[in-house]
């Protein structure tokens, strides 16, 4: 019996392959679009919650987080995240506009940077000098966020500017999603006035001050699980910027503090964030075809 002849391959042409991109392109324009449609609704429900800024970091954190859980394939993670990023970032911009102010005083490049990756080019980037010019923009506007950096050298006790039931407070840190090579990877805190169900309580940070430095501070925190982030003199005494897990209470560092001996300590809440998501570096990378 003879054998049917297999059908011969033909390969691609240019023509063929861009044909289908043209289709992918098309059917992503028609879902951004239909992602589109949902704004009003979106906007009447966040009336309906208080209104100013449509920001909501606690989402947005888990949101980042299946993002790059899910991805797999040749583009880069950076890519992938850095295009959300602007799908997100826009979203919250056509339901409530909002500017980003930023304390350049370290240097405007980087923060330029991490304001265009977290928030694209349609929102405004305001840069400021000093991180209270920051506090006080964001405090004198109805929606706007400020972005200060959460490491490294920082100009005197400024989260004290953020105690207080009406000063703005920390509502995220960015980025959502940490790695060594990430394109945008300072670490800063985004301050706005928080809307009741929009920052994560995963991580709490408060404001202690105190009348002196005392050795037992540092333990004190380390037993509550807690962190220093930094200190600074502040009203004739020093204030510590510290991290704590979400369940610890103002009042129990101002108990444990208290039965240290670190008398006069006052502790206020100054923001909360998501809990520090890093991934995994093999999936991070550039994969070349056939490596
Ligand atoms: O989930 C919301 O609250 C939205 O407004 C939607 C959306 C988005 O575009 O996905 C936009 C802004 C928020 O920060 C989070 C997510």
């Amino acid at each position: 019996m003879r054998d049917t002849p297999l059908p011969i391959a033909t390969p691609d042409t240019l023509a063929d392959l861009r044909g289908e991109i043209d289709r992918i392109d098309l059917e992503m324009h028609r879902l951004l679009m239909a992602r589109g449609d949902i704004i009003d609704r979106l906007i009447a429900v966040k009336r309906a919650q208080g209104g100013g800024c449509a920001f909501r970091p606690d989402r947005e954190a888990q949101m980042m987080r299946a993002l790059v859980e899910r991805h797999s394939g040749l583009l880069p993670v950076d890519a992938v995240e850095g295009v959300w990023r602007v799908i997100v970032s826009t979203f919250t911009y056509v339901q409530a506009n909002y500017a980003v102010h930023a304390d350049d005083s370290g240097g405007d490049a980087q923060m330029r940077d991490c304001a265009r990756f977290h928030f694209g080019f349609t929102v405004p980037y305001v840069p400021h000098h000093g991180a209270g010019a920051v506090i006080d923009a964001v405090a004198a506007s109805k929606g706007d966020l400020g972005m200060l950096r959460a490491t490294g050298p920082l100009e005197g006790a400024w989260w004290t500017r953020l105690v207080g039931e009406t000063a703005p407070k920390i509502i995220a840190r960015l980025p959502f999603v940490e790695r060594p090579d990430h394109p945008a990877g300072l670490p800063v805190f985004i301050v706005a006035h928080p809307a009741a169900d929009a920052a994560s309580r995963d991580i709490l940070l408060y404001a202690i001050s105190v009348p002196r430095w005392s050795h037992s501070i540092p333990a004190v925190v380390s037993t509550l699980e807690g962190e220093i982030l930094a200190s600074a003199p502040s009203g004739g005494g020093m204030s510590l910027m510290v991290a704590a897990p979400g369940r610890t209470e103002a009042t129990r560092f101002a108990r444990e503090l208290a039965a240290a001996g670190v008398v006069d300590a006052v502790v206020a809440p100054i923001g909360s964030h998501a809990s520090r998501y890093e991934l995994n570096e093999a999936r991070s990378g550039v994969f070349a075809p056939g490596s």
